[in-house]
């Protein structure tokens, strides 16, 4: 089975290029402005260009309007959205509609329960990401390092096309393959140095850890 990587929060060109060295599926851009991850559109546009043809470029935005992701979509030129806020099944559909683009949508998790949550966006959204609920009195909806029990994404329907997000690192990304099985990945604040600092050590040392992973399970 294929693993998508996605290396998130990317915001200088030696962190874009230790991505893509690594294999990295997809390379994420920050549009929240509260995120030390954050990035004009412009400067997004032009750091992309070095992933034309090697990995999908993803405009990760929070419950944006339509002036701001014109913006971003005329300036970065994206392949993805990825929506990390409470946009509802039927702003999926207006901005998959309004800009061709595909669309990833986001669900924090914490219990089995909230995996309730997705049913209404099956079929309309062309991919979910999981990530862990944020923690008390953070200003941010994702990139908080914070990891959830992965083992409650086993009672997903087999087929579904996910990525699982939240706290990833080198030092967990094996337990996480082994207990979820996930079709993709996405890391940020687990190959970064300090907030908002990618490191470009720590994105191969990540690229690294999840190849060892695999090729523990296929031996
Ligand atoms: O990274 C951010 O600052 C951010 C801000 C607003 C929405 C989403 C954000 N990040 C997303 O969260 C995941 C998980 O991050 P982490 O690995 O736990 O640090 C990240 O990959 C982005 O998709």
């Amino acid at each position: 089975m294929t693993l998508d990587i996605k290396i998130c929060g990317l915001k200088t060109d030696a962190a874009m290029a230790a991505a893509l060295a690594g294999g990295a599926s997809h390379v994420g851009f920050i549009f929240f402005p509260k995120s030390p991850r954050y990035v004009e559109p412009a400067e997004a546009g032009r750091l992309r260009v070095a992933a034309r043809g090697k990995a999908l470029a993803v405009a990760v935005t929070v419950d944006a309007d339509d002036e701001f992701l014109d913006n971003i979509v005329a300036k970065m030129q994206p392949d993805m959205l990825q929506l990390h806020g409470s946009e509802t099944p039927d702003r999926v559909a207006e901005l998959k509609a309004r800009y061709g683009l595909p669309v990833m949508k986001v669900f924090s998790v914490s219990e089995a329960a909230d995996l309730e949550r997705i049913q209404p966006f099956v079929g309309i959204a062309d991919r979910l990401m999981f990530d862990a609920k944020p923690p008390k009195g953070s200003e941010l909806p994702g990139g908080n390092g914070v990891a959830f029990d992965w083992r409650i994404l086993t009672g997903l329907d087999a087929g579904l096309d996910y990525m699982l997000s939240g706290g990833l690192n080198a030092a967990n990304i094996g337990d996480a393959l082994r207990l979820a099985n996930p079709p993709g990945i996405d890391v940020s604040s687990g190959v970064e140095s300090a907030p908002g600092v990618k490191d470009p050590a720590l994105i191969e040392q990540f690229f690294r850890a999840v190849r060892a992973a695999r090729d523990d399970r296929a031996a």
